[in-house]
């Protein structure tokens, strides 16, 4: 299951961001390549989780693009992309985002009242991203059908379904200074 993802996990270079060891992925990072074999066995992975019962696809810059991109392209459904830019467009929203690394406002344009959206994203390590942008999605009236986030680091999941919201992840991981150990695959028994 999830086979290029896992051997491409493997392979995964170390840096450090501060004390935060991070991972450098196609997923998370578009370095050094992102092939479209990987992307598809992710997308397939997504739709047999979500199907496609929902009116938007709703992913964060950067590394969200690909993941909705394809996504949209094997639905036919469009996507909004959430910004780190502000466009001060009518019905803008802003939210503060912190990572384990970063801190910054998001911005969401685009999603309508009463859309059925499905979230899509590379990473969730502190949940602090996903922390601000679901209830806002709510907020803004959408419907989140299905979150779905391709790496779990840490336990931003786990706090995130304490707080209400059920995100389903591909792979769970850990992360050293010699690299990624992969410690759950989705829908293998461990
Ligand atoms: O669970 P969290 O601690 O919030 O971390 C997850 C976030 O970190 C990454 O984004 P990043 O802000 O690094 O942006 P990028 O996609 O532009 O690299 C990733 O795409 C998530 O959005
Ligand atoms: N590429 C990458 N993205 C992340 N987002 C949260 N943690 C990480 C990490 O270690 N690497």
């Amino acid at each position: 299951m999830l086979e290029v993802l896992q051997e491409s996990l493997r392979k995964a270079p170390i840096v450090n961001r501060g004390e935060y060891p991070y991972f450098i992925h196609p997923i998370s990072d578009g370095v050094p390549s992102l092939e479209p074999e990987l992307l598809d066995e992710i997308a397939e992975h997504m739709i047999s989780i979500a199907g496609t019962d929902y009116d938007r696809i709703v992913s964060i810059e950067a590394m969200g693009i690909p993941l909705a991109t394809t996504l949209s392209l094997k639905t036919g459904i469009p996507f909004s992309i959430v910004r780190k830019r502000q466009y001060g467009l009518e019905g803008e929203v802003i939210l503060s985002q912190s990572t384990g690394y970063s801190k910054g406002e998001l911005y969401i344009n685009g999603v309508n009242k009463g859309e059925k959206v499905l979230v899509v994203d590379d990473v969730i390590s502190t949940g602090g991203t996903l922390k601000a942008l679901l209830p806002a999605l709510e907020k803004m009236g959408a419907q989140i059908t299905n979150v779905i986030v391709v790496i779990s680091r840490g336990d931003g999941a786990i706090q995130m379904r304490d707080m209400g919201y059920e995100i389903d992840t591909l792979v769970k991981i850990d992360v050293d200074q010699n690299g990624v150990s992969i410690l759950e695959v989705a829908g293998e028994q461990q």
